[in-house]
């Protein structure tokens, strides 16, 4: 099979630091803001498996090199290629392999601290907000940005935004709305808040850690922790209108409600949410709508095999090309200029997107199977 990303080594991608019984793992391709390509993805999974076997490892700490902690799987160029014929078998065992990554370190037993300095994107998410520490800073840039790139948010966020506060995982979702440090951890979504300045402090206390206790790694991070205020216009003080609006059963009543507040209260952040959901893709809103609609029920497995099928129909393209069409307007071309086919939302119905949950008709194509995995007899699901 061909591959994805030629010349990518798995060597130098992910480097690894060892002290006593810590392992820091580098994300280190910062000219491409440490997007994830298949060979550190393939170098993560080996290392986490061998992590979780290995006695001598007892903390597990995740750094991005540079301006970024990840901003996403690797939909560059290598990504296009895959639009020929049998081509999308090619990107389905990708996002395989990085949504058994995501489960991995979902079910880890051991603690993982993800330092999340700088911008925390898509599947930068995936190998940081399923582990049990999730430290935001003054610097960190987060989005699930993938409705506007044509795809929906995936590596297990069906999962960990469907259960955030009310239906606050729908605006972040849909809107692909950017949240700074201090609403990542009121939110949730991170554990703890560090200032910038303090964070190589932080880990260098961590390095000393001699334990996989929960209880002692958190004290540590206590000792450098802040509570930060949110912004006054931050998202967070709007949740009565974000839920009033996102509760909506769907895309096209969610966008009315909030033509609603528009016009009714002169609201900006009414109208830049309209004016995100308008530059999205059709189908890829409606898609992920239900996506966090059906993850709220599901755990981390569930939601992970779901993700899984989503995009093989996706990456297939036979309702809509709009991914290739997004990563090609943002990431390739940057013209930020997507023709997304259909084109509006009312062109999208539901047997189209009952189609994007249903199995993929090809013999030779496989569910994603996730291991079974098992802590003092019991199954473990993710933290969050
Ligand atoms: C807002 C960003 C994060 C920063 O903007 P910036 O500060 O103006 O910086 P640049 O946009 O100039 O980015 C610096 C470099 O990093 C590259 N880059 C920045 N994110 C990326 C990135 N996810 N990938 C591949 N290069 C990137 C970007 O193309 C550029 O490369 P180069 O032109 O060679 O300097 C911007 O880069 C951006 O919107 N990135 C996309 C973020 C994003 O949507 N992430 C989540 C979705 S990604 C995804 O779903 C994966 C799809 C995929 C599809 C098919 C596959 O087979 C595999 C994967």
């Amino acid at each position: 099979m061909a591959s994805l990303h030629p010349g990518s080594t798995d060597s130098d991608q992910v480097l690894v630091e060892a002290n006593g019984s810590t392992r820091t793992l580098i994300l280190n391709r910062p000219k491409k803001l440490n997007a994830l390509s298949p060979a550190m993805i393939k170098k993560l999974l080996r290392l986490f498996t061998a992590y979780g076997k290995d006695d001598g490892v007892k903390l597990l700490i995740m750094k991005g090199k540079g301006r970024a902690f990840c901003a996403g799987g690797d939909g560059g160029e290598g990504s296009l290629t895959i639009l020929n014929d049998e081509g999308w078998k090619v990107g389905a065992d990708f996002f395989r392999n990085q949504y058994l990554l995501n489960y991995i370190i979902a079910t880890s037993t051991k603690p993982q601290v993800s330092l999340l300095s700088g911008i925390v994107m898509g599947g930068g998410a995936g190998v940081s907000l399923h582990g049990r520490f999730r430290v935001a800073t003054d610097k960190t840039i987060f989005a699930m940005p993938e409705t506007a790139l044509g795809l929906f948010p995936d590596v297990g966020a069906s999962y960990f935004l469907s259960r955030l506060p009310g239906f606050y995982g729908e605006y972040v979702a849909l809107a692909g709305a950017r949240l700074d440090g201090a609403e990542m951890l009121a939110c949730g979504l991170a554990t703890h808040f560090v200032h910038s300045n303090r964070l190589l402090l932080l880990e260098e206390s961590l390095k000393k850690v001699d334990t996989s206790s929960l209880f002692v790694v958190c004290g540590i991070i206590d000792q450098f922790a802040e509570h930060p205020s949110l912004k006054q216009n931050s998202s967070l003080n709007r949740m009565e209108i974000i839920d009033k609006c996102f509760s909506k059963r769907t895309v096209e009543e969610i966008i009315s409600a909030l033509e609603l507040v528009a016009s009714n209260l002169a609201d900006e952040w009414a109208v830049a949410t309209i004016e995100s959901l308008n530059k999205a893709s059709p189908t890829s809103l409606k898609i992920s709508l239900r996506s966090i609609r059906e993850g709220r029920t599901q755990t981390i497995g569930e939601c992970l095999h779901r993700e899984y099928r989503m995009v093989c129909h996706a990456l297939r393209g036979d309702f809509s090309k709009d991914y290739f069409e997004g990563c090609r307007a943002i990431l390739v071309d940057k013209d930020q200029n997507p023709k997304w086919r259909p084109p509006r939302l009312e062109q999208v119905h539901d047997d189209a997107i009952e189609y994007y949950f249903s199995r993929i008709d090809d013999r030779q194509w496989e569910d994603l199977n996730l291991p079974t995995r098992h802590s003092h007899g019991r199954n473990i699901e993710s933290k969050l």
